[in-house]
């Protein structure tokens, strides 16, 4: 990687204004998943370990600039007080004199968590004056939330260009991981692909379709490829828009002798329901009223000797509505795969994450991703804002 890191600078006594993706699920005021508090651990702790007075700084949801009570960051210190067995302190303000205050009174190793950054709405405009204010309140700039890397905010983007700015270990990860399976892939190399919509994946579909051997596709998006390609598809999700688009990438895939598999079965449902009638049946035999939610057993098959084949394998997007019990076979059995491959897997953030963390498979998979939107850009190709903004290595 070409930017710098925590290692290349001493933080002992230095005020370090560490961004983090704290933007985790939470329900009644408490975390219902703490995957992205851990995750940041390494770096939090290190900065602690190393003396610094840690000055930590996440959103929450979106709030839209104004106070909402339910996305203060209070659950969230708690749990990294006993993620950390730290104490953390925390303010109620996102600067001023409170944080001042509370900054001043740091010693070195002391943790402290601000208030939920979007509360300001300087925080998304990427406002000077915010700007200004986090780059008063430190000596170093330490980003670790590759989540929010895709987004050029006051505390990912416009800080980082007012104090020396480096990655941490969480963001330097990720970076080198995806950066290495993009770059300089083992092959054979697949890419699975679902989700709910062609339109979201047009670009990340278009990257890969250059660097992958397969490229395997399912879940709501797979029906305009089995339209594209002739069948007739009932009233399963259907992009007319995308039709062209679709066939487009199947010939481009074609030429580049890249092995587009779309699924040969599917699941399909009398209506969108947990309680609907069900069957499987081939692509071929769709009757009209009826609508496709999972790929099937055939096509889960194949997917699986691809997979088993594979030295490499990102997915990102589920092969079906996984949140219904009836259509999760799936994204379930792709999760198994990925799981019991030899090759190396990435699990590409977002749906596909929580899915894998719902079959408890998280475990098993080589990287997964804290990024969901920010993994999906990186797949795409895209330089990150919160990435490009950190200083380069001499
Ligand atoms: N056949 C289908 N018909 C309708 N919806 C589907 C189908 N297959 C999957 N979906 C839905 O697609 C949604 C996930 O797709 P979406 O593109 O929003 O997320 P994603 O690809 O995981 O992106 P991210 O990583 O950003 O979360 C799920 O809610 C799932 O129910
Ligand atoms: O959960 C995420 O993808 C990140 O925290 C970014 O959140 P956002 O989409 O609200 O910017």
């Amino acid at each position: 990687m070409n930017k710098k890191t925590l290692k290349d600078i001493q933080v002992k006594g230095k005020k370090v204004f560490c961004r983090v993706d704290f933007n985790v699920p939470m329900q009644d005021g408490d975390v219902t998943d703490d995957t992205r508090i851990r995750a940041a651990l390494p770096t939090i702790n290190y900065l602690s370990e190393a003396g610094a007075k840690v000055i930590l700084a996440s959103h929450l949801g979106r709030p839209n600039g104004q106070v909402v009570e339910e996305l203060r960051l209070d659950p969230v210190a708690k749990r990294l007080s006993d993620l950390t067995g730290k104490v953390v302190l925390k303010t109620d303000s996102v600067y001023g004199d409170e944080v001042n205050t509370a900054i001043s009174q740091l010693e070195d190793g002391d943790i402290l968590l601000i208030e939920n950054v979007r509360f300001h709405p300087g925080e998304t405009t990427n406002d000077p004056k915010l700007v200004e204010a986090f780059a008063e309140m430190a000596d170093i700039y330490v980003n670790d939330a590759f989540g929010t890397a895709h987004r050029a905010h006051a505390s990912t983007a416009g800080v980082a260009e007012k104090l020396p700015a480096v990655a941490g270990f969480l963001m330097e990860k990720e970076i080198a991981v995806l950066t290495k399976a993009l770059e300089e892939p083992e092959r054979p190399f697949t890419a699975i692909i679902g989700g709910a919509k062609v339109k979201d994946k047009i670009d990340v579909i278009d990257n890969f379709l250059d660097k992958v051997d397969y490229l395997l596709v399912g879940g709501g998006l797979a029906y305009t490829f089995i339209k594209a390609k002739g069948y007739d598809i009932g009233k399963s999700l259907l992009e007319e828009d995308k039709i062209d688009l679709a066939k487009e990438f199947l010939q481009k895939a074609e030429e580049k002798g890249v092995q587009f598999i779309i699924p040969e079965d599917t699941v399909i449902a009398d209506r969108f329901s947990e309680e609907a009638d069900t069957k499987i049946v081939s692509i071929e035999d769709m009757p009209n009223d009826w609508q496709g939610l999972d790929i099937g057993i055939k096509t889960r098959e194949t997917f699986a000797d691809i997979i088993a084949k594979s030295k490499l394998v990102i997915w990102n997007g589920p092969m079906g509505v996984f949140e219904m019990n009836p259509f999760a076979g799936g994204t379930r059995a792709v999760a198994k795969s990925l799981a019991e491959a030899d090759g190396f897997t990435i699990i590409g953030g977002g749906d596909s994450a929580a899915a894998v963390e719902k079959f408890g498979l998280s475990d098993q998979m080589d990287h997964v991703s804290t990024g969901g939107g920010a993994s999906l850009e990186f797949m795409e190709g895209k330089e990150l804002p919160g990435i490009k903004a950190l200083d380069d290595k001499e």
